[in-house]
């Protein structure tokens, strides 16, 4: 496998060379076993912070980091759980609970207004004096019918917990963040509001309205995706202003609005998690660093499951411009002689933000927690898979 450090280039036509693959080994060794350890890392920091920049979303090799049996069980036991008569999924329905944690039937998920041709369960992390009566604050619907499962999701969970905080921390140096700093902002995101979440994708019917989800950003702070090898499915959107995305587009129909670019595809790597960007990553970074839009187009002939963690601040987080993203844009603004002030982006707190989208985009739930409204800043509508319309908030939410 080729390690990069800076995005490649994409190429001709559209097509590109891939999305940029970066190891966070550096950041699993004792800095004190080698004498390179402080540069690898210095490296893996720097090309976090251009694979933000310029993507929003990257492959991290986390082969060092897990034993790649572990990620293929879990998709065995995913695939066990949608192989179970449908009367059996539902009882773990997401209306049973806090129409958060729980299963989601085929087409039960919506985006746009259209249905999601995939079906999924989610989990949140547990919440003490759980009452299912209170949005987000149910308890999890575990199948018990398939023997394993619990034990082997929450030790993935663990691991991706810790890959989390390590990621977060190499983020951290990636953009110039103090010790200090960089201690402040882990405050937020110690104990994590996380989300795991199993999905099954049959193959999408050609005559399906809609797509096998549909584009959206993810709203949080950091997605580590893994999929079993089916490819084909998950695209992630170029737009054509990215410095990476400077190849030619002729021909390539205007997706999105008015922001033309490139659909390409983000096919698993063996070894790597796909990882991407959400909105709170948006607002520390005031900007600078963008949450990306992608979707899922399954039209092959397998049952596809994926494995999507989303690693978020904590339920109380107050996210906000961080003053290491406020100097970069200055000194770059300087360097300009650009004089027109910096707008803020409006600070969030991440429990509020995350209550106003989860709900609204189950069919069976909508509008429960949220307003359910859809305009996106480019005509889309962003939502995440465990909520919904995530690009109005931060757009609008500028000072
Ligand atoms: O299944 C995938 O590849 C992507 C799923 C996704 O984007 C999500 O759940 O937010
Ligand atoms: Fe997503």
């Amino acid at each position: 496998m080729v390690k990069i450090d800076s995005p490649p280039p994409l190429v001709g036509n559209g097509k590109v060379a891939g999305l940029p693959i970066i190891s966070i080994t550096p950041y699993l060794l004792d800095p004190s076993s080698r004498d390179d350890v402080e540069e690898r890392r210095a490296a893996t920091s720097n090309a976090l912070h251009r694979a933000c920049r310029d993507y929003g979303f990257f492959y991290l090799d986390i082969s060092a980091f897990v034993d790649p049996r572990e990620p293929d069980d879990l998709t065995k036991l995913g695939r066990a759980f949608f192989s179970l008569p449908q009367e059996e999924k539902d009882k773990l329905a997401l209306k049973n609970q806090d129409h958060a944690r729980g299963y989601a039937r085929l087409n039960e998920n919506v985006t746009d207004g259209k249905a999601d041709n995939h079906e999924g369960i989610d989990f949140y992390r547990p919440v003490e004096n759980p009452d299912k009566s209170k949005p987000l604050w149910g308890t999890n619907q575990w199948p018990a019918s398939v023997p394993g499962f619990r034990q082997k999701y929450e030790a993935w969970i663990e691991k991706m917990k810790s890959l989390g905080m390590i990621l977060m921390e190499a983020m951290a140096i990636g953009l110039g963040m103090t010790p200090n700093e960089w201690k402040a902002l882990q405050s937020q995101v110690d104990d994590s509001f996380w989300v795991m979440r199993v999905i099954g994708y049959p193959p999408l019917p050609n005559d399906h309205d809609g797509y096998s989800c549909g584009a959206h950003k993810d709203y949080g702070c950091l997605t580590f995706l893994y999929a079993d090898p089916t490819p084909n499915a998950l695209q992630v959107f170029v737009p054509k202003s990215k410095p990476g995305a400077a190849a030619d587009l002729t021909g390539l129909p205007a997706e999105h609005g008015n922001e033309k670019g490139v659909w390409i595809t983000a096919d698993p790597i063996p070894g790597c998690v796909v990882c991407n960007i959400g909105e709170m990553w948006e607002i520390w970074s005031n900007g600078l660093y963008k949450s990306t839009l992608h979707r899922v187009v399954h039209r092959g002939n397998n049952y596809r499951v994926s494995i999507p963690f989303f690693f978020e601040p904590n339920f109380d987080a107050k996210i906000a411009p961080l003053p290491a993203a406020l100097r970069i844009i200055k000194a770059e603004k300087d360097e300009a002689m650009d004089t027109k002030p910096t707008q803020l982006y409006k600070p969030v707190v991440y429990g509020d933000f995350l209550s106003s989208k989860v709900g609204s985009n189950f069919a069976n739930g909508n509008g429960k927690y949220g307003n359910g409204t859809t305009n996106g800043t480019n005509g889309v509508v962003g939502k995440h898979s465990h909520g919904t319309n995530g690009t109005t908030t931060i757009a609008n939410g500028k000072l």
